[in-house]
């Protein structure tokens, strides 16, 4: 038997449109772009009409309010984190959401920045918690906290920006992850629209919409961190490839993009209505289900005395692709009595749904 797969780090290959993708890639290589042969020293940025094409796509689709002189593209989030730390002040201390994003956490231990995890409550990151171990840069991700799948409410959004105006060295990374996908509600504008204190840092990424592989992603930068992006700019080269940056603005600009998200959403939405109710039918009352009301994963509590590794090896036996919360503890997430998985449905075609459950089953229960 072949494996399946509840990974939220994948995407559905069979739902990319290849076809659409090479046509624009062989459109920007036609046009010959000089861009194609210079060194990329010379736009640290991003090729600026793909700047401007960005900053068109957050107006309409997430509210940020930027010019495209204020986006740096870049080859993945990490890397544009790694460029963002050197332009905060030196000794600043930041705070992640626990259980978070542990990749960047990781990233941020190994550049010796003092970093600290902050827990969660049913808004998102804890206000009294920001308060009491009082950090000046946050790194949060509002509208479907990793991995919890929590949707911060506007009220705690204005929190946070009256927060950072209360200090000058104060900023939010607001990590817009998954936001694309969005199913009973519509999405809550970005907190970089909301912000008129210059104290948002905001991130995306084409990983999910597009395919984690491109490596595409981009910051909007405050006038003033672009000040300092500035003035380190001699040295500083373009880190995500030129042809993939010019095939995404013909994609994007052909209307692709728009049309490839609206499918997904429809594709997405029904494989987790299907999942959800496969796990109801199969485990009844021994399963809690959190965050599934956007993004390509949602949070589940399991009822039973087995532990988060012997329930992770049966389902390597299962030939089951796995992940618990684990993973995404950075530093004291008190693991709840009942285990908690990941489960992601990007990579789950509709017809492994039910066999994929099976599997889930005998996993989580040993039979
Ligand atoms: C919170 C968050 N912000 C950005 C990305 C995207 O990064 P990039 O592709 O480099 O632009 C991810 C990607 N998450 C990965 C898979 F979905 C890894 C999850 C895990 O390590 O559990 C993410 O969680």
């Amino acid at each position: 038997k072949d494996w399946i797969s509840f990974s939220h780090m994948s995407a559905d290959r069979s739902v990319f449109p290849f076809d659409s993708w090479l046509n624009c890639e062989h459109k920007a290589l036609k046009s010959k772009r000089t861009e194609l042969n210079d060194d990329s020293s010379r736009y640290p940025q991003g090729i600026y009409s793909v700047r401007c094409t960005i900053s068109r796509l957050l107006s309409i689709t997430r509210g940020v309010k930027c010019y495209p002189e204020q986006i740096v593209i870049g080859g993945g989030t990490q890397i544009l984190i790694q460029i963002l730390c050197h332009l905060f002040p030196e000794g600043s201390k930041y705070a992640m959401e626990e259980p978070g994003y542990s990749r960047i956490y990781q990233l941020l231990k190994l550049q010796h920045a003092d970093i600290t995890s902050i827990e969660l409550d049913h808004k998102g990151i804890a206000m009294s918690e920001i308060i009491k171990q009082d950090p000046n840069i946050l790194y949060i991700t509002p509208s479907h906290q990793f991995p919890t799948g929590i949707v911060m409410p506007i009220s705690r959004r204005i929190q946070l920006l009256n927060w950072s105006s209360q200090a000058k060295n104060r900023y939010i990374i607001e990590d817009d992850y998954d936001s694309e996908f969005k199913y009973q509600s519509d999405a809550i504008p970005s907190i970089q629209g909301l912000d008129t204190f210059d104290k948002v840092i905001y991130m995306g990424t084409f990983s999910k919409s597009l395919l984690p592989g491109l490596r595409i992603s981009y910051m909007v930068l405050p006038q003033h961190l672009l000040q300092s992006f500035r003035e380190s700019e001699g040295f500083l080269m373009q880190t995500c490839n030129v042809l993939a940056q010019l095939t995404l603005q013909e994609f994007i600009d052909s209307g692709e993009y728009q049309k490839h998200i609206k499918r997904m959403k429809q594709i997405y939405s029904e494989r987790q209505t299907r999942l959800i109710k496969e796990l109801d039918r199969r485990f009844g009352k021994n399963i809690a289900i959190h965050g599934a009301n956007a993004g390509l994963h949602f949070m589940c509590t399991f009822k039973t005395e087995r532990s988060i590794e012997d329930i992770l090896n049966q389902a390597e036996q299962e030939k089951l692709e796995l992940y618990s919360i684990k993973r995404c503890c950075l530093t004291h997430y008190r693991l709840s009595k009942n285990p908690v998985f990941i489960l992601g449905f990007a990579n789950l075609p509709l017809e492994r749904i039910e066999e994929g459950v099976d599997r889930l089953y005998r996993s989580v229960f040993g039979y």
